[in-house]
């Protein structure tokens, strides 16, 4: 029998893990898995649990929590020599992962798509040693954010950002900034510097509203406006999902960069403090192997 394992955090989302427990047990095991539970007692429980999985080279691994426990079974997954098939039950505020596979945010019929699942590969990004779903974001400003309250990044993603950009840029807090990438360089004085691989950012999905899971890019959008009417500006075209267009605003796509900054930046990754600067990232593509509803190639 194949044999599959449940990776759940019983905080996440007001605490529901427990209740939905037994139903993604239930439902697994119509699918002809025997299914382990673990429960994660605190931070790198979800990272241990799925790298003993991929040393068991167990078939399928289940997560359930918030994208912070999501990012931590990631973090057990990446790189193993065994990749189990992976998909998860989305309990968190955000969910940006989850958004970006089409996997349902209602947890109850998240569960009930694992039955009509199909296999989706998603990249995922490098950072040092650490690995994100989502976004890094550098600048000042990203230092900031990430002492933002959970509940102000939930209701504002991007915009979170913006609005801590502001405030930078009337402190003057321009930092200059050499970036390497696949083709070429850029260097210059930023605001801040976003390292997207999905749609879905703090919620919002029309930051990189051509980023697919799978594309095996990073989308590196490099805001260079330090004024607050153009970063205004740039505000606006960001919730058109046009910010790539603005002149204050530098797209590249590129699998890999190296980032040197005039001062040292924390990175933002994934919502949370990462390293310093300098970084490289870069790209694994198609790295994951994700349970995805159906109707995902319809979208
Ligand atoms: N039993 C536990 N009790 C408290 N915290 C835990 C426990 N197990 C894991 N954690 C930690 O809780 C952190 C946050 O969890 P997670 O992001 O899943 O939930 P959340 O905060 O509800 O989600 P979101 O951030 O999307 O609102 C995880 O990074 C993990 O380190």
């Amino acid at each position: 029998m194949k044999k599959a394992v449940l990776i759940y955090n019983p905080s996440s989302g007001k605490e529901l893990a427990s209740e939905y427990k037994d139903r993604v047990v239930e439902v697994v095991t119509s699918m002809q898995y025997e299914v382990e539970v673990k429960e994660t007692q605190g931070p790198k429980d979800a990272t241990r649990f799925a790298a003993q999985a991929c040393e068991q080279r167990v078939d399928f691994v289940i997560g359930m929590g918030g994208d912070g426990t999501i990012n931590e079974i990631v973090n057990g997954l990446a790189e193993q020599q065994h990749m189990p098939l992976f998909s998860f039950i989305p309990l968190g505020t955000v969910n940006d992962f989850a958004r970006a596979l089409g996997i349902p945010l209602d947890p109850e019929e998240a569960i009930e798509a694992l039955k009509v699942g199909k296999e989706q590969r998603a990249d995922i990004g490098k950072l040092g040693n650490d690995y994100f779903m989502n976004i890094v974001a550098i600048g000042e400003i990203a230092s900031k954010v990430a002492d933002t309250s959970i509940e102000s990044k939930t209701r504002l993603g991007p915009l979170a950002y913006l609005l801590e950009g502001t405030k930078a840029i009337l402190q003057d807090n321009e930092v200059s900034m050499k970036i390497s990438y696949d083709e070429g360089e850029w260097e210059g004085d930023i605001t801040l510097v976003l390292i997207a691989l999905t749609n879905s950012v703090g919620g919002f999905e029309r930051l990189a509203p051509d980023a697919e899971v799978d594309d095996g890019f990073l989308h590196v959008f490099i805001i260079h406006e330090s004024g607050i009417p153009g970063f205004l500006r740039v505000g606006t075209k960001l919730l058109q999902g046009k910010i790539a267009e603005d002149d204050g605003v530098d797209y590249i796509r590129t699998k890999k960069v190296h980032i040197e900054t005039s001062q040292e930046l924390f990175c933002n990754v994934d919502g949370d403090e990462g390293t310093c600067t300098p970084v490289d990232i870069q790209v694994l593509a198609q790295h994951l192997r994700v349970l995805v509803p159906e109707k995902l190639e319809n979208n």
